[in-house]
């Protein structure tokens, strides 16, 4: 260990207090204090691991996964359809959640030099954190450096839905009941994929659609990818369509992932809907409600708009950014490296390039899958650049072409015309989410597109669409 202001404080204080142990805050705990003899504390009121490992990422994409090659099966020639065995499944999905139990997890930061402390915690003063545990005791904590708000966020439930006791992505991931006839509210990225699973566990779905058009944050051709496949797997779409009125009949908390009451009856300019359970999926928000922001003379938005005093740092999606397990781990080994460096004097870390946060890539597991990084072409030239775009059949390529006999879906480039690098690009198909990391490579080197070309994919392969695309762009930028 290097740095003139560094003492051992084995046995005292942590120097770090990160309230919440996500990814996000295992991650940051991690690299603000490993290779050097830093100590940090992780609070956490649920499992180690949060959101994404048990109730999120990968019990969706758990379920997912055999949904899909199940999918690519019934559209190849020479196979017969596998058949799903949904008991199966979801023994699978409680496997990828380790049973709901997280001593993996907290080995895991054992082994990293990180101090698990079960219990809610709340800022009470400067670097100071209040830690209740479930039988109501509380352990006040010091931090000798600084406390991280790494608590994640919370799902948005509508007025007219707060009283009936809809499912939440909990009880989509944890499904332990199939709802026969199910309302999805949404028409976003959790919307989407849980249309996908439920339907494909025997639900009938309907999604309520407020706006023109799903997924609103994507290309609209990779959108209506998206929306073909959902209604060819059968689900009903309404778009333009918001529900003014909502009842049901023995409304209870009956457990996660069990039908929570009887029949719902939804009032929509489509008509009366009649569902078994609603499912809401209106989005998220950062939790900050019960941090103790207000002890520290702190609200939300100081928190969202960067105004905290040196000792407190938010990361992940408490902070605001992208609600994105990758991207929320990269903030955080960013930020966990940056501070380490300063209290240790180890030299810095590169800084990340200007504009990083344009470079966010995501993938939305549905049939087709759409993986997409940086801007789309509206969200470019809202931003005020000049572009050209280039746009091409999924199946345009002989690689991708192979992968299924409906090879159906659209691949996009957003190109600048200043500096004729990436913004964006979006694939949507069968396998989508391996190609997109070639573009956020591509943006983040801010590599000229007349580059690109020397940059050979293998035949064949799906990267081949690369070819396509650098083709449909003015020759002049080839
Ligand atoms: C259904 C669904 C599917 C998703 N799929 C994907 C995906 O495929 N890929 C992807 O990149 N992202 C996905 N996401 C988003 C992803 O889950 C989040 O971006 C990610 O979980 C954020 O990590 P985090 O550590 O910031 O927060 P979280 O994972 O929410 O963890 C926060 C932790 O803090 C704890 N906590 C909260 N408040 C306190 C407190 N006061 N005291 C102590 N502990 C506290 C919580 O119990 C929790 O364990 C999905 C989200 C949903 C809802
Ligand atoms: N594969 C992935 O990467 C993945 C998967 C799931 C979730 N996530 C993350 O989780 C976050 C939350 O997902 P989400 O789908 O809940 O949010 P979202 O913001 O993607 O979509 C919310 C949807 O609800 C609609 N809506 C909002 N308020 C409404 C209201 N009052 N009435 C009717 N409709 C309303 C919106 O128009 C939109 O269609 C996303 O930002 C996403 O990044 C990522």
């Amino acid at each position: 260990m290097s740095g003139a202001d560094m003492d051992s404080n084995h046995g005292g204080d942590p120097d770090l207090i990160v309230i919440g142990g996500g990814p996000v805050g295992e991650n940051i705990a991690q690299y603000a204090t490993e290779d050097s003899d830093l100590t940090a504390m992780l609070v956490e009121a649920e499992l180690v691991g949060g959101e994404c490992s048990y109730w999120a990422c990968m019990p969706s994409k758990a379920l997912l996964r055999p949904i899909e090659v199940r999918a690519a099966a019934a559209h190849l020639e020479g196979i017969t359809t596998p058949e799903l065995d949904t008991e199966a499944l979801l023994a699978r999905r409680d496997v990828w959640v380790s049973h709901y139990d997280d001593s993996g997890q907290v080995e895991w930061a054992e082994g990293a030099g990180i101090t698990v402390v079960r219990g809610h915690g709340r800022l009470t003063g400067e670097r100071q954190v209040t830690v209740t545990s479930g039988d109501g005791a509380t352990t006040v904590l010091t931090a000798r450096r600084a406390v991280v708000i790494a608590t994640g966020s919370e799902a948005v439930i509508p007025a007219p839905y707060r009283d009936i006791h809809p499912w939440i992505s909990r009880d989509a991931t944890g499904v332990r009941q199939i709802p026969g006839r199910l309302v999805i509210v949404g028409g976003g990225v959790v919307a989407c994929e849980a249309a996908t699973w439920l339907r494909a566990l025997g639900s009938e779905v309907t999604m309520l659609v407020r706006g023109d058009r799903i997924l609103s944050g994507v290309e609209p051709a990779a959108a209506a990818a998206v929306r073909s496949g959902l209604e060819a797997s059968g689900v009903r779409i309404l778009t333009g369509c918001e529900a003014s009125e909502v009842a049901r009949t023995d409304a209870a908390d009956t457990g996660v992932g069990l039908v929570h009451g009887g029949e719902v009856h939804l009032t929509t300019p489509a008509g009366e809907l009649v569902a078994d359970e609603v499912l809401v999926a209106t989005g998220r928000r950062p939790r900050l409600d019960d941090v103790g922001l207000d002890q520290v003379g702190l609200e939300a938005a100081d928190v969202l708009d960067g105004r905290t005093p040196d000792w407190l740092v938010a990361v992940g999606d408490a902070s605001g950014e992208a609600p994105l397990t990758h991207w929320g781990k990269y903030r955080a080994r960013v930020i966990g490296e940056q501070l380490r460096a300063s209290w240790t004097g180890q030299p810095a870390p590169q800084a990340p390039p200007a504009g990083i946060d344009r470079a966010v890539p995501q993938v939305i597991f549905t049939d087709p899958q759409v993986a997409a990084v940086g801007l789309t072409e509206v969200q470019a030239t809202d931003a005020g650049h000049d572009v050209v775009t280039a746009t091409v059949p999924f199946n345009s390529a002989g690689g991708s072409a192979l992968l299924r006999d409906d090879a159906d879906g659209v691949a996009t480039l957003v190109v600048d015309t200043g500096t004729r690098t990436l913004l964006g690009a979006t694939f949507a198909g069968p396998e989508a989410a391996e190609l997109v990391h070639a573009a956020t490579i591509a943006i983040v080197g801010e590599v000229p597109v007349a580059l690109l070309r020397h940059a050979v994919p293998s035949y064949p392969t799906a990267s081949e669409l690369w070819l396509r695309l650098l083709e449909e762009l003015p020759r002049d930028y080839r």
